[in-house]
């Protein structure tokens, strides 16, 4: 059977409707109707072609970039597109630019910390894009100490170099600056400045400016379309008024004012990017389950019947490894869904001076982004193996999408250093717990210690694992033991913070180990609301089965350490999973088609919607400009007198 025929084949055994799946998947039927739009408008239009990335140098390519940048932003004010709308088409663009940084952290940036009269003179012009601007604030020799920046803002500055901002190198205008803040003497710490760096009529680098690109990136193409920058300052001025002064002022007499908030919320844009990076890791992993879900499906080896071979799919070992991915993205998707409400809950509390559920956000943001975007890369690999020896073409989409993907467990926060400060959190929780203070959000669990420290996990056979209730108090159990047996640990230190450096690969687990909950407990909640469409809550009770039960099983040393679950109670949970795996099997093909991409977008012959892949794989091998003459360039230098050389050899 064609590939064709058999993604038809698997579209027409599934058990659901994926026209309402794609609903969920979207978040709403509004949602779903921009997303559907805005990727078709990029797909049908050839100025957004992106199939001749790899074979571009590095300058061309960025050339490239800047022309659909522009391009874009020309198709958005023609066809007055709103805010929504232009998001998601930069989205389908699908190429990193420094775009991505005007919009997803300057402007944040400003929106955050500036004043209303700052806001009133620099919105306006970043709307329009009349000045473009970056986020500088990681430099050579910091960027996860953010306290420990070297740049200062005094009346007389010294020098310092930033590294890595996007957009920086060779685009923006404008960037936002950390620096420490200096007056009368004093060090203020860490504050956000806009500093102009390029001129507005010829772009020159304005003068005790140094700009340049960092050089070449991981990977093909991939993130090399963004103009990471090196920034060196010489004495450079702004004017008072350019320090964002929502939250501190500084006087014309030089006097430091700090309203009454905490001073992280200088850090607010950071936890705004990291709840992005959630939702973008289930974009990711979902991109790279549906290219190795339809190739699965069309792909054939071994164990011939009726002179056919098996589909790789119908493989236990292949099933075992794609089917938990496919869960993995669905999980993200909901628990971003939630992260986007809880950011938005604790914007409107910061508005009324209530600062009581930001620590919450930061822990839940930092662990989150980490967790999700290391399984995300990892994931993106597993499913470039899972595509055998065409997974390593750039055709099949997968290395490029994995290089430029793996950069996220990196930007805006190691994910270590974020896991030790899910650590910090979980250990103050479990500390405070001692003084009576009720842990509430998602600490909540930890108000019933008592309880867990005390349960016995109920399962007695494998059905008994799909009761949510039973596998949402196994990751409570796990996370709190966990977390109190670091705290027991940490406590027979005198030094708390060489108790906290000693025993920070444990902690990293714990914050593991709660963040996971999480997500089992996000996905079970969504599960409780209405979800409507033929066949959809039943098939996203099975992905989310999976999700839990393989997360189980992949830190089975934990559940079995703490003593949450037995060995008997592990096996019966392989068991389960077993099973889920085979009733997923005929919706698979149909639960990836749910996230709605274009062939365009997942740029991977391997994923063709039309399941038709090799004619076009060989096709595409013809289009190579290796191919274009069947005598390489080289041949009369080095090949043609190495074979008389061996001929000579041989007479001799
Ligand atoms: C671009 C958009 C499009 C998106 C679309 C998809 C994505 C695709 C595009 C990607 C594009 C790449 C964009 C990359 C852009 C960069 O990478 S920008 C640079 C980002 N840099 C970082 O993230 C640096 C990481 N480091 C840090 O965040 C902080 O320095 C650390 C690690 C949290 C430590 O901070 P510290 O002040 O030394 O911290 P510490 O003493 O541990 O904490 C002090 C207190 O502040 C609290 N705290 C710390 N941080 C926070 C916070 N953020 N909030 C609230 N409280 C906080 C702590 O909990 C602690 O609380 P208490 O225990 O005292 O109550
Ligand atoms: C593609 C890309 C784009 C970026 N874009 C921007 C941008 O636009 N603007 C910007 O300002 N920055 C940007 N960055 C910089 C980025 O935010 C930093 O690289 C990141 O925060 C990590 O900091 P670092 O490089 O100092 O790593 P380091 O902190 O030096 O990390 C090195 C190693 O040390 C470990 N480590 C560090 N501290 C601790 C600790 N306390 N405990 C245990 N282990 C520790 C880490 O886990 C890691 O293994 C970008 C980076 C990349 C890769």
């Amino acid at each position: 059977m064609e590939g064709v025929d058999h993604l038809a084949h698997e579209r027409n055994r599934s058990q659901f409707d994926v026209n309402d799946m794609k609903i969920v998947w979207a978040g709403s039927r509004e949602a779903f109707e921009v997303s559907d739009r805005m990727s078709r408008l990029v797909a049908n239009d050839p100025a957004f072609r992106k199939d001749n990335r790899v074979h571009l140098t590095r300058k061309e390519l960025f050339k490239n970039t800047l022309r659909k940048a522009a391009y874009a932003w020309k198709k958005i004010i023609e066809l007055k597109l709103s805010e929504e709308e232009a998001g998601r088409l930069r989205f389908f663009v699908d190429e990193p630019a420094y775009t991505d940084l005007h919009w997803g952290m300057f402007v944040p940036f400003l929106k955050g910390q500036g004043t209303e009269e700052q806001l009133q003179k620099w919105l306006p012009l970043a709307y329009k894009m009349q000045i473009i601007g970056c986020y500088a604030q990681t430099e050579l020799g910091h960027g996860s100490n953010v306290q420990w920046l070297e740049t200062t803002a005094t009346f007389d500055p010294k020098t310092d170099e930033f590294w890595w901002p996007g957009g920086l190198g060779k685009v923006s205008t404008h960037a936002v600056v950390f620096a420490r803040l200096i007056t009368n003497g004093r060090d203020y710490g860490v504050h956000g400045f806009i500093v102009q760096i390029r001129s507005l009529d010829d772009h020159s680098v304005l003068p005790g400016i140094t700009i340049g690109d960092i050089g070449v990136k991981f990977g093909n193409g991939a993130y090399n379309t963004m103009d990471n920058g090196v920034m060196h300052f010489d004495h450079i001025r702004i004017p008072r008024n350019q320090l964002l002064m929502r939250f501190s002022q500084v006087t014309r007499e030089g006097k430091y004012v700090q309203s009454d908030v905490p001073r992280q919320l200088v850090y607010g844009t950071m936890v705004y990017v990291r709840k992005t990076i959630v939702i973008d890791a289930s974009n990711a992993l979902s991109r790279a389950v549906c290219i190795a879900t339809r190739y699965s499906a069309v792909r054939r080896q071994f164990g011939s019947q009726d002179g056919v071979e098996t589909q790789v799919i119908n493989y236990k070992t292949q099933q075992s490894r794609l089917f938990p991915l496919l869960a993995s993205a669905y999980a993200f998707r909901f628990v971003g869904e939630w992260l986007q409400w809880l950011y938005t809950d604790v914007t409107q509390r910061l508005a009324a001076n209530d600062f009581s559920t930001l620590p919450e956000a930061h822990a839940c943001t930092a662990g989150l982004k980490s967790i999700t975007t290391a399984a995300t890369a990892d994931g993106i690999e597993e499913c470039r193996k899972l595509c055998g020896g065409h997974g390593y073409l750039c055709s099949s989409g997968l290395p490029e999408l994995f290089a430029v993907y793996v950069p996220a467990c990196t930007y805006e926060g190691d994910n270590v250093v974020l896991l030790l400060q899910v650590a910090r959190f979980l250990v103050k929780t479990v500390s405070q717990l001692v003084s009576g203070k009720k842990p509430v959000g998602t600490t909540a669990y930890m108000g019933r210690l008592q309880h867990l420290m005390e349960s016995t996990c109920k399962v007695q056979k494998a059905e008994d694992w799909l009761n949510p209730s039973i596998v949402l108090e196994a990751f409570e159990v796990r996370s709190a033991r966990m977390s109190v047996e670091c705290a027991k640990r940490l406590s027979q230190f005198t030094n708390q913070e060489e108790g906290f450096h000693e025993l920070s690969p444990s902690l990293v687990e714990a914050a593991v180990a709660h963040c996971q909950l999480i997500i089992v407990a996000k996905f079970i909640e969504k599960l409780q609301g209405d979800i409507p469409g033929n066949g959809v809550k039943d098939q996203l009770q099975k992905l989310c089965s999976i999700y839990a039960l393989f997360t189980l099983h992949k830190h089975l040393g934990d559940f079995l350490s703490t003593s949450t679950i037995t060995p008997k109670q592990a096996s019966l949970a392989d068991d389960q999973l077993r099973s889920l795996y085979a009733q997923v099997r005929p919706n698979a093909v149909a639960l990836v088609d749910a996230f709605n991409y274009t062939d365009h977008y997942l740029g991977s012959i391997l994923g063709r919607y039309d399941g038709n892949v090799y004619p076009n794989l060989y096709d595409e091998a013809w289009k190579d400009p290796m191919n274009d003459t069947a005598v390489p360039d080289g041949y009369h230098e080095y090949i043609k007198p190495l074979l008389k050389q061996q001929l000579r050899n041989s007479r001799l």
